[in-house]
């Protein structure tokens, strides 16, 4: 197992990329912050603030949102749990998920916006705006029980 120099990532040159769990083979824990701060770190490292512009990161994740789509593009439906698709597709489709995930992040952070508090509080508005009592079942927009 090739130990990764945490400031910047890298392996060392020609060897496997294995990053190790820090708590043995439990999974490491993670939050908006910690990626956040992994996010900046990244960065930072590589002099690289100067390019992740808020525009620069929109671009970004709507690229990855595209590289996102092509793994379903032409499949048909997708049954939930993905029965048949190999385990490169799930590991393809994890990475593309991170990407998505890692610019959103990022670009939520260069805003300004305290994501995972946003995201508590949209939750919270769309129980007001679609409550269970009337929209039970339907998925109809909220502009159709007003
Ligand atoms: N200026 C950059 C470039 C990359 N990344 C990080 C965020 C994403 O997680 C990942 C994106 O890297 P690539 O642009 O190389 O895209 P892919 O990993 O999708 O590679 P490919 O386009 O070959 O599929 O790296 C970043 O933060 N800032």
């Amino acid at each position: 197992m090739v130990e990764v120099n945490k400031s910047d990532g890298q392996p060392e040159a020609g060897m496997a990329l294995i990053i190790p769990n820090s708590n043995g083979n439990k999974k490491d824990e993670v939050s908006l912050p910690d990626l956040s701060r992994r996010m900046q770190e990244f960065a930072t490292a590589r002099n690289w603030d100067q390019f992740h512009s808020p525009r620069n990161l929109l671009l970004a994740l709507v690229g990855e949102v595209g590289e996102l789509s092509e793994i379903f593009q032409w499949r048909g439906e997708v049954p939930k749990g993905l029965p048949g698709w190999s385990a490169g597709d799930k590991e393809h489709l994890g990475e593309e998920l991170s990407d998505v995930l890692l610019y959103l992040v990022r670009l939520s952070d260069i805003c300004g916006i305290d994501l995972g508090q946003a995201a508590l509080r949209k939750i919270r508005k769309n129980g007001i705006k679609y409550p269970v009592e009337k929209c039970k079942v339907s998925s109809n927009k909220y502009t159709a029980y007003q």
